[in-house]
C-alpha cells in the first residue's frame, strides 16, 4: 500500500435518489479498473445483503478500493456507495465524512428528484466536491440538456460539469474515472503524525469477530500494532489490515489517506462504536469528531414468537446493531408478549429491512407491533389548540414541469402509507423526503381498547382527534374476528377517556365437554375435565376473559398491515 502516495489517493462517494443508478455506475467502474472481471452478471455487486438483492435497493453503505493506472500514474480510488432511500440518509452522510468528494448521479429522464437535493446538501456542507453525473442516457426520453438546466438552477454548478453517461451500456464511464482524478482533491493527512483511524462502519462475522471499517487520517496502522479505542480506552492488538477490494484484501498496513478494514480481536458488539477513534498504544490523539447520533423516528415493540427464543434474539439484535448503529434499542416487556425490546428507526423501511434482515441473516423468528412515533403530551382537560395537519412552508418551480414543495406534516401522517398514495396519485412522478421539524402541538387522544371494561394495555394507541372513531371502530372489529366465544358475552369497546366511541360483542357459547358421556365411567369425565382445564391454561385472563396469546398478535399484525 505504500506504492499509492497520499496525492493519489480519491476518497469518493455516490449519492443519488432511488433507482438512477448508483449501483449500476458502481459496477461499471469497477469493471473497468479490473476490480472485477467484466461479464454480464454484475449486477449491483456491491449490493451484498440477501435484502438488497431481494428488494433490488441498497441499504448498506459498500466500500471498495479500485486500482486505475492513469498517464503512468497507480491512483488509489476508495469508492463508497450509498442507499438512496430517505430512511437510509444516516448511512449516506456518516459514508461521506470518509470523502472529499462525491458522484451526484441524476436520471436523465427523471431529474432532480427529493433525494437528489437533500443529499447533494449532505456533500455540500461537508464541503465535498460534488461531480454532476447524468446517468441512462440510452434512455428514449432521456433529455440530459433539461437535466442540467436543473442542475445549474438547483446547485449552482455550471452545466458544462456535468458528465452524460449510460452506466448500464457503459457508455462515456471513463470521463467520470478522469474526473475523479481531476476534480475530486487528494485528502489531508498527515502520515508521519501518530495513528489516527476513524471506525465509520463495522460488522460482525461469527467467526473473525468484529471487522471494523476505518479511514486513516494519520499515521500507519500495521499487522500486530497494538491500538487503543478511544471511546473504551481497551487495547487490542492488531490480527489483520486490508482493502476491500471489493473483497477482503490483507495488505499488512494502512496508510493515512486510505479506506480499509481491522479486524483486532474485539469480541463484544459493544467494542467497535461506529464514529469511534483509533490510535496506536502510548500514543494518544486528540479524537476525531464522530458522528451524530441518528434520530430515530418510528417506534416498534420486538418479541420472540417463543420465549425460549430471547437470548438467541437478543445476541441477534446486538450483533445487527452493530452493523447499523441507528437503531436505537431499550428492553421492554408486555403482558402479553413476554419479554422483548423496544426499538427505534428512521423511518417504515427500516423497519421492515432490519426485521428482514433478523430473519435472513440471523434466523430469528420475531412478532413486530404496530409502528408508532413519538409525542410530548400536555395533560390537559381544557381546549385544545385546533390542529392543522399540514401546513405548505415553501414552493420552488425546478423547471417548467416540476415544482419543489415543502410542507410542515405530522410525522403519524405520513410514516405509514403517505409516500405510497402520493406516488400512486402522481402516477408515480412525485418524490418525497423529509427531516425532522420539531415537537408540535395537535390534537391527540389517547385511545383505550377494553374488555368488559377492562383496558388491555398492548393495543392502547395514540390517535389524531378526527381519525379516532374510525381507527377504533376497526380495532373492536378485527377483535371481534379474532376472539373466540366464552361462556359469556363479551363486549369490546373503544374509548377516548371515559367516552366510548364504538363497541362490538361477542356473544356467549357454552361448550358442555360432558354432553357425550350418559352417566357411566367418572375416569373419563374427569380426563375429558382434566383436557378443558388444560385448554384454559393456555389461555391468558385479561380481568374476567381468556384471550388466546396469538390474538394480541393477530390484531397488532392486521394493524400494522393496514
Ligand atoms: N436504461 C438504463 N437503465 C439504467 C442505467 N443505469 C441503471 N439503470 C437501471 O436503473 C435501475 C436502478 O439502478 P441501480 O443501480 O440499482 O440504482 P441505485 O441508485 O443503486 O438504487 P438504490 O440502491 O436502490 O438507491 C436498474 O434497473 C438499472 O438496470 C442506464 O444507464 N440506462
Amino acid at each position: 500500500m505504500s506504492r499509492f502516495p497520499v496525492e493519489n489517493i480519491r476518497n469518493f462517494s455516490i449519492i443519488a435518489h432511488v433507482d438512477h443508478g448508483k449501483s449500476t455506475l458502481a459496477d461499471r467502474l469497477l469493471e473497468l479498473t479490473g476490480t472485477i472481471d467484466k461479464t454480464k452478471n454484475n449486477k449491483q455487486v456491491l449490493d451484498k445483503l440477501q435484502v438488497e438483492r431481494e428488494r433490488g435497493i441498497t441499504v448498506k453503505a459498500q466500500t471498495a478500493s479500485l486500482f486505475h493506472n492513469c498517464e503512468g500514474k497507480q491512483y488509489l480510488l476508495n469508492l463508497i456507495d450509498t442507499p438512496g432511500h430517505v430512511d437510509f440518509s444516516y448511512e449516506v452522510s456518516r459514508s461521506l465524512s470518509a470523502c472529499q468528494g462525491v458522484l451526484l448521479v441524476v436520471d436523465a429522464n427523471e431529474g432532480i428528484q427529493a433525494q437528489t437535493v437533500a443529499n447533494f446538501f449532505l456533500a455540500f456542507e461537508a464541503q465535498l466536491s460534488v461531480i454532476p453525473v447524468i446517468n441512462k442516457i440510452d434512455l428514449k426520453n432521456a433529455d440530459p440538456e433539461r437535466v442540467e438546466n436543473q442542475i445549474e438552477k438547483v446547485f449552482d454548478i455550471p452545466s458544462d460539469e456535468c458528465i452524460k453517461i449510460s452506466a448500464k451500456l457503459g457508455t462515456n464511464v471513463e470521463s467520470v474515472l478522469q474526473a475523479i482524478i481531476e476534480r475530486i482533491p487528494p485528502p489531508k493527512v498527515h502520515r508521519k503524525n501518530p495513528l489516527r483511524a476513524l471506525v465509520f462502519d463495522s460488522t460482525f462475522d461469527h467467526y473473525r469477530g468484529v471487522i471494523a471499517n476505518v479511514a486513516l487520517f494519520d499515521g500507519v496502522v500495521s499487522k500486530g500494532d497494538k491500538i487503543v479505542s478511544a471511546h473504551t480506552q481497551k487495547i487490542y492488538e492488531v490480527n489483520e489490515v486490508g482493502v476491500l477490494n471489493p473483497n477482503e484484501q490483507p495488505t499488512h498496513k494502512l496508510y493515512a489517506g486510505q479506506v480499509g478494514y481491522l479486524i483486532a480481536g474485539m469480541k463484544d458488539v459493544t467494542e467497535a462504536q461506529i464514529g469511534d477513534t483509533l490510535h496506536l498504544h502510548k500514543q494518544p490523539v486528540e479524537p476525531l469528531p464522530g458522528f451524530k447520533s441518528a434520530k430515530p423516528m418510528v417506534f416498534a415493540g420486538i418479541y420472540p414468537v417463543d420465549q425460549s427464543e430471547y437470548n438467541n434474539l437478543k445476541s441477534a439484535i446486538e450483533k445487527l446493531t452493530l452493523n447499523d448503529s441507528s437503531v436505537t434499542v431499550h428492553r421492554d416487556s408486555s403482558l402479553a408478549l413476554g419479554a422483548g425490546w423496544r426499538l427505534g428507526f428512521l423511518g417504515l423501511l427500516h423497519m421492515e429491512v432490519f426485521n428482514q434482515r433478523l430473519e435472513q441473516e440471523y434466523n430469528a423468528s420475531v412478532i413486530l407491533t404496530t409502528p408508532t412515533v413519538p409525542y410530548k403530551a400536555v395533560l390537559s382537560s381544557s381546549k385544545l389548540i385546533k390542529a392543522r395537519r399540514a401546513v405548505q412552508k415553501n414552493m420552488m418551480f425546478i423547471d417548467q414541469n416540476r415544482v419543489m414543495l415543502k410542507y410542515l406534516f405530522p410525522l403519524n401522517e405520513i410514516v405509514v402509507d403517505f409516500y405510497d398514495s402520493l406516488k400512486s396519485l402522481s402516477s408515480g412522478y412525485a418524490s418525497f423526503d423529509y427531516e425532522d421539524a420539531g415537537y408540535q402541538t395537535a390534537e391527540l387522544v389517547k385511545m383505550d381498547i377494553l374488555l368488559n371494561g377492562n383496558t388491555v394495555e398492548e393495543l392502547v394507541t395514540i390517535v389524531h382527534k378526527d381519525k379516532a372513531h374510525s381507527i377504533g371502530k376497526a380495532m373492536c372489529e378485527r377483535l371481534k374476528d379474532c376472539l373466540p366465544r366464552q361462556l359469556f358475552e363479551i363486549a369490546i369497546q373503544a374509548s377516548i377517556g371515559s367516552k366510548i366511541i364504538a363497541r362490538e360483542t361477542v356473544k356467549a357459547y357454552r361448550k358442555n365437554v360432558l354432553a357425550k358421556c350418559y352417566g357411566g365411567d367418572i375416569t373419563r369425565k374427569m380426563k375429558l375435565l382434566k383436557r378443558q382445564a388444560e385448554g384454559k391454561k393456555k389461555l391468558r385472563k385479561i380481568g374476567n376473559i381468556e384471550v388466546p396469546k396469538d390474538t394480541f398478535i393477530k390484531v397488532l399484525k392486521t394493524q400494522s398491515s393496514k
